[in-house]
């Protein structure tokens, strides 16, 4: 049985419904949930942590209701967009409070903080204000909060939304070496190229339904299916030996050409012919970000 799964969840709030029928299961691992704004993201992670309950279906957590049995809903840590922090209290007194609130023993409590601030790379900024944080900062610490129960699943809403580069590479770094140590971790954005990036595999929810589901690469083959376009680096006759394969490259600068190809399979084949040719390859890479291929399926 899946770690965390939802069938039949319709949910909303004074008005129409937000979701519809969706049906979802995630096991341990790294996952996206990829979504336009206004897609249901976060009604769809309220639901699944137990917080705001479904119209119709249900959620299991480890086999369990987390709206109906309150053990289930400690399962789930969730990091809302924008972390609740008071904003007088330094990290290490926020995360105090909020092991209190979860009603965490008292003599593991202070050891649980301190896990989470080393885990989360806290340390240097544990004494200062949470008022006074980077939204950086303020967004790790968010996430320390969600892991201070040590919950099985993590629901991660926009985690790296606003971040700098570095700052957001290095929080995924942090999500992945989580999610390799058995957590099963949702992470939700609209971001394409961070998805890409991030996710084991990506659940696309639009107009709140889940309208597709795979590993990145594999959802484009299946929603695009029309292969994808090869950028070519390299030296020698790269244009040439393109051509003679029956090719029609497109050029660009001194070095590189990009050509149409089915797969994966055909960009083997034809990266092993030129270099049969006397072509010395640089660079193969696919022209573009694969799940922008997807939403632009999705939105035409
Ligand atoms: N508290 C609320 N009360 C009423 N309607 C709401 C509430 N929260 C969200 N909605 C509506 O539900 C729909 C889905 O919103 P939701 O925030 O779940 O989407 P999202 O995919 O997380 O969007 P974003 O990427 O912009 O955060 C929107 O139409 C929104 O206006």
């Amino acid at each position: 049985m899946a770690v965390l799964s939802a069938a039949g969840l319709s949910a909303g709030y004074r008005g129409p419904a937000v979701l519809h029928e969706v049906r979802l299961d995630y096991d341990p691992g790294l996952h996206v949930l990829l979504g336009p704004n206004g897609a249901g993201k976060t009604t769809l992670f309220r639901v699944l942590s137990g917080v705001l309950p479904p119209r119709a279906g249900g959620v299991l957590v480890d086999g369990a209701d987390p709206h109906t049995d309150a053990m289930a809903k400690l399962l789930v840590g969730m990091a809302a967009h924008r972390a609740a922090l008071a904003p007088r209290l330094s990290v290490a007194d926020n995360l105090g409070y909020w092991a209190r609130v979860l009603r965490l023993p008292a003599p593991t409590r202070q050891r649980r903080v301190e896990q989470v601030i080393d885990t989360m790379r806290l340390t240097g900024i544990a004494g200062q204000k949470a008022g006074s944080l980077s939204r950086g900062q303020a967004q790790r610490v968010g996430v320390a909060k969600a892991l201070l129960g040590d919950p099985p699943v993590l629901l991660l809403d926009e985690p790296t939304a606003g971040l700098d580069p570095g700052m957001a590479a290095g929080l995924r770094e942090r999500l992945r070496l989580l999610a390799d140590a058995g957590r099963t971790i949702v992470v939700s954005t609209h971001e394409l190229a961070e998805a890409s990036e991030l996710a084991d595999d990506v659940t696309v929810l639009h107009q709140g339904r889940v309208v597709a589901r795979g590993e990145p690469g594999e959802l484009r083959q299946r929603l695009v299916g029309q292969g994808y376009r090869l950028r070519v680096r390299g030296h020698g006759d790269l244009l040439g030996a393109l051509r003679r394969l029956g090719y029609a490259p497109e050029a660009h600068g001194h070095d590189g050409a990009t050509v149409q190809v089915a797969g994966e399979e055909e960009t083997e084949t034809l990266v092993a012919a030129l270099v049969r040719d006397g072509v010395g390859i640089r660079e193969a890479t696919a022209a573009g970000n694969p799940l922008q291929d997807v939403y632009l399926h999705l939105q035409g």
